[in-house]
């Protein structure tokens, strides 16, 4: 029988992963959400498609400043500096991500000026600036970056493998997030953040640990705005 791992053998193997298990089932509650199986198995409603778009939109623009704090605080207390351009990249991507909610909602229609976001939406909207605070550790704060970014990878990669049955004008929304790049991209950020976390004093490992399970929670409401909710 496996016992408990010790801080320094769980340090080996990457705290993200012993998280992960850990807390599996809120992990796939967020990345195997009844939204994003009803994408994969072609079952999907495409108002709920155009919800989720429109909501989304309005998350992206206030990811981008979070991750531009996340930046600023790799820039002020990281120990290896190529953690920025990692960042960096992650900026980028948002940049592009932007454009592409645009031209996505004229094709499908929905006008982002007359979005109104969602009290689900806004939640995790106001605990995104809370984690911009300066007083929220870089540590925290990639945790955090890594967690949102990995969720939609997942989400969407499910709905790209073999068997899958998602419409097929969809499959471009399911490739942004769920194509290998992004995937290496995620990578990058799961390795900064174990290497943070291999080397934080308690009180910031317990503290990130419960922020990783806050943004479980809010993916997985946000999931619920555009299937399943009350
Ligand atoms: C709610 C949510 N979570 C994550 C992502 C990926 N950037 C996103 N666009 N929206």
């Amino acid at each position: 029988m496996e016992g408990k791992k010790t801080r320094e053998e769980v340090e080996k193997s990457g705290m993200i992963d012993t998280w992960m298990r850990k807390h599996r089932l809120i992990y796939s509650g967020a990345t195997k959400h009844p939204f994003i199986l009803s994408i994969r198995d072609g079952t999907v409603d495409l108002e709920a498609f155009k919800t989720w778009l429109g909501q989304d939109y309005i998350f992206v623009r206030a990811f981008a400043p979070f991750v531009a704090s996340v930046l600023i605080k790799a820039w002020k207390e990281s120990d290896d500096s190529s953690d920025m351009e990692v960042i960096l990249s992650g900026m980028a991507s948002l940049n592009d991500e932007i454009a592409w909610f645009k031209s996505e909602a004229a094709k499908w229609g929905v006008q982002l000026s007359e979005v109104v976001p969602q009290k689900a939406n806004q939640d995790y909207c106001r605990f995104l600036e809370s984690l911009m605070s300066p007083d929220v550790e870089y540590t925290v704060a990639i945790t955090a970056f890594w967690a949102i970014e990995a969720v939609y990878q997942a989400s969407f990669a499910l709905c790209l493998e073999d068997g899958s049955k998602t419409p097929a004008e969809l499959t471009e929304t399911c490739r942004r997030w769920g194509n290998d790049g992004f995937g290496q991209y995620c990578n990058s950020l799961q390795k900064i953040a174990n290497r943070r976390l291999g080397k934080t004093p308690d009180d910031v490992l317990t503290k990130a640990e419960v922020t990783l399970l806050r943004v479980l929670e809010h993916e997985v409401e946000f999931w619920n705005m555009s299937h399943g909710s009350a």
